[in-house]
């Protein structure tokens, strides 16, 4: 999937700026931003629902509205599609496999991908949040397609819904397919994602992959536990140590040291080790950090 220079504006507000990424195929892209910062927005565009006023998205070479029957391509998850209260589940998937020109039998297996078989003559108004979500995971996985545009979809779903979810994109991504799947949360985001499209005002901050994003954005620093922290500061400090922090728990944090290195200069010192050990920011944190640095371009 290719986004080239897609610009949306409402209004005064130019909500999606000039934005361009490739989503590649047989990796889980994980789509972050924070609330507003145009993902729901970048989606619609790349599934033809939203008209960009300038710029191109493609899926495998072609724009999605060009596609015949673009469910046999695109799966796709939005906050918006949900079904008609009325319908059954297997009623509503039976509805898009022939609009699609899907074999009826693919309702009845994406169902039982979800979980739902159980629920498949139930009517959709009476589905609880995280079976909508569910069901709107079959929609998408409906036509077997090669692509999938997931906005948000850990929404409502409990603790094991999640981890369910997780594997299946692990899987779908395995399998070789393309896989972009936005969300605000971040944690959840560095479990399941390769690699990391990051936009904050519409604009592009960060394409990357998730180890390397932490890395690069991401504090490291070593902690130490000692029972002589002042002397212990003063001899890091000394030795090239950026910064030496107290812990909370009474220890110390190093910053621009590696471990070894903290380990040697304290036992030169003679200043006993309790404890040591290399901590990396947490996905959360870099990100807050980066959006943070006011999310200009050239910070990345
Ligand atoms: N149809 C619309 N008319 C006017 N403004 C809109 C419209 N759709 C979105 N916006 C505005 O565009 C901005 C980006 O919204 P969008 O939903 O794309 O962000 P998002 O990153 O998906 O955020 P969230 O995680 O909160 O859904 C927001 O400020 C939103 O208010």
């Amino acid at each position: 999937m290719l986004v080239e220079r897609l610009t949306k504006r409402y209004g005064p507000a130019t909500v999606v700026d000039d934005l361009s990424f490739t989503v590649r195929p047989g990796v889980v892209t994980g789509f972050l931003g924070p609330n507003g910062a145009g993902k729901s927005t970048t989606m619609r565009m790349m599934l033809g629902l939203t008209r960009p006023d300038s710029g191109t998205a493609t899926v495998g070479g072609r724009a999605y509205h060009d596609l015949t029957y673009p469910l046999r391509h695109v799966g796709a998850l939005l906050e918006t599609s949900a079904p008609h209260r009325g319908m059954t589940a297997v009623g509503h998937l039976s509805w898009l496999a022939r609009s699609n020109r899907i074999p009826r039998r693919r309702a009845d297996e994406v169902l039982d991908a979800v979980g739902l078989t159980g629920a498949a003559r139930k009517r959709v108004g009476t589905f609880s949040l995280g079976m909508a979500q569910r069901l709107g995971l079959a929609a998408a996985l409906l036509g077997d397609p090669q692509a999938l545009v997931l906005d948000e979809p850990v929404n409502g779903l409990d603790a094991e819904g999640i981890r369910w979810l997780r594997e299946l994109l692990r899987a779908k991504a395995a399998e070789g397919r393309t896989v972009l799947v936005s969300s605000h949360l971040m944690a959840e985001m560095a479990q399941v994602a390769d690699e990391l499209i990051v936009i904050s005002r519409g604009r592009l901050l960060a394409e990357t992959s998730v180890s390397e994003f932490i890395g690069r954005h991401g504090r490291t620093f070593v902690r130490v536990r000692t029972p002589e922290p002042l002397r212990a500061a003063q001899e890091f400090q000394a030795k090239g140590a950026t910064a030496v922090r107290p812990a909370a728990d009474g220890g110390l944090e190093v910053d621009g040291l590696p471990a070894g290195e903290v380990n040697r200069i304290a036992a030169a010192a003679g200043v006993p080790v309790e404890e040591l050990s290399t901590h990396t920011g947490s996905l959360e944190e870099t990100f807050l950090k980066l959006v943070d640095d006011g999310g200009d371009p050239t910070h990345v």
